[in-house]
């Protein structure tokens, strides 16, 4: 038998060190680099964070300039990509597009086959860069309709929107958007990162990296919970069936999507956040119904059990208030978190050492080999 110790789920196991993101579980604090994610949130344009996340240090003004110029020109897709994202059957998940897209985009990565740090920043760029145009090429395919290339002029929130809807948004939507893909860009060892982190342990290269990290993502118990949120709201169809909704629910021992979380023992501080522009963007767009069986939901269960919304719980609400369809809510949350992902590949890569757990084993322990033609 092994003597090794366990904690199913690798619960609270520290599983190695990072210069990049911490969270206070019990205060309900999210940091990136120093930062708390609350004064980033408002102040920041998503490019921001994004060097932030991989430079270590917010880039001066030229800084910046330099690095959107740069991102903004990788935006179109390989031939290839663009191809096969406009021909997989309308029906594929989003998700399954988007992985399958970032494998075939390693390779036509103009520095495939060389892991180099230089060339590893290269691909991280140009996936930040692309990632937005396979999601918006697919979600119009899904829709019969053409894609829209996109527009250089435009930050990287207001390109996307408007590869998705063929117009340029409004502010205010564009400002919620940015704010979205900065709450969502990191959160340390979260299983798609880690899964990443994993990949990039064994010198695989970056994409290969970044598609286990996207297959971990699609999952309904971390990005694809966003989704479900959403699902169970259309389920329950009124507010007023809320509480038995719930009740039912509980008494089944069945997860309420958006709820519960590994570190935060309090409210997310994402999910306060995205509760506000919930709450306006509904009453700005006649979705208000999604907020108020959010917040129904919410009181059942905290009238219950001391549980806590995370960050899936309202994000779908805003996207729907931004008019994202709900089968985008997770390939967008990889939008974002495509900006941590690499950030931890990058660091992963500069120091690194195989990942390589044990098993408590609890199979049989010796047993006798029997030939194939005398077992019964
Ligand atoms: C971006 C993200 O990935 S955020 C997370 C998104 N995922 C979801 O919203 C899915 C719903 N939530 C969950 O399944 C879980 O809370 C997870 C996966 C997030 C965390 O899982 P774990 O840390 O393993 O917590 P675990 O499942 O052990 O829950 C601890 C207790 O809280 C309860 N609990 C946790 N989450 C929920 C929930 N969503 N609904 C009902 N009860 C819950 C559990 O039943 C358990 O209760 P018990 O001790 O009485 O058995
Ligand atoms: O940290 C986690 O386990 C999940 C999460 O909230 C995230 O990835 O944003």
């Amino acid at each position: 038998m092994s003597e090794v110790q366990f904690k199913e789920g690798l619960e609270d196991v520290v599983a190695g060190t990072s210069e990049i993101c911490f969270i206070d579980g019990k205060e309900g604090r999210l940091v990136y680099r120093g930062y708390d994610v609350r004064d980033l949130a408002e102040q920041t344009t998503f490019e921001e964070v994004v060097y932030l996340l991989w430079e270590g240090n917010l880039p001066t003004r030229e800084q910046l300039n330099q690095f959107t110029t740069t991102l903004r020109s990788m935006r179109p897709l390989a031939k290839p990509v663009y191809d096969l994202l406009v021909s997989v059957p309308p029906s594929t998940n989003p998700m399954d597009a988007l992985r399958t897209a970032v494998s075939l985009a390693g390779i036509y990565d103009p520095d495939a086959g060389d892991n180099s740090y230089e060339a590893n920043r290269r691909k991280a760029m140009r996936l930040v860069a692309q990632i937005p145009t396979m999601v918006a090429s697919f979600e119009r395919r899904r829709q019969g309709r053409v894609p829209i290339a996109p527009d250089s002029h435009l930050s990287l929130a207001e390109n996307f929107l408007y590869m998705l809807h063929g117009k340029r948004p409004e502010q205010f939507p564009a400002h919620v958007f940015n704010t979205a893909l900065v709450l969502h860009a990191d959160h340390e060892l979260n299983a798609s990162t880690f899964a990443a982190r994993v990949t990039a342990a064994t010198l695989s290269d970056l994409y290969s990296a970044v598609t286990s990290a996207i297959g971990a993502l699609k999952g309904p118990l971390h990005g694809g919970a966003n989704e479900e949120v959403m699902v169970m709201l259309q389920e329950i169809g009124e507010v007023d069936h809320v509480d038995t909704w719930i009740d039912n629910a509980l008494a089944q021992h069945k997860k309420i999507m958006g709820f519960g979380h590994r570190v935060y023992k309090t409210e997310d501080p994402r999910a306060t956040i995205l509760r506000q522009f919930s709450r306006q963007l509904g009453e700005q767009t006649g979705t208000i119904k999604n907020y108020q069986m959010l917040e129904a939901i919410r009181q059942t269960i905290q009238s219950k059990k001391p549980l806590y919304p995370n960050v899936d719980f309202y994000s779908g609400s805003v996207y729907a208030a931004l008019g994202i369809p709900t089968e985008l809510y997770t390939p967008v949350f990889a939008v974002s978190r495509i900006a941590g992902w690499t950030a931890h590949i990058l660091e992963q890569y500069r120091h690194n050492r195989i990942i390589r757990p044990r098993a408590e084993y609890t199979g049989p322990s010796h047993r006798n080999f029997i030939p194939l033609d005398d077992r019964e």
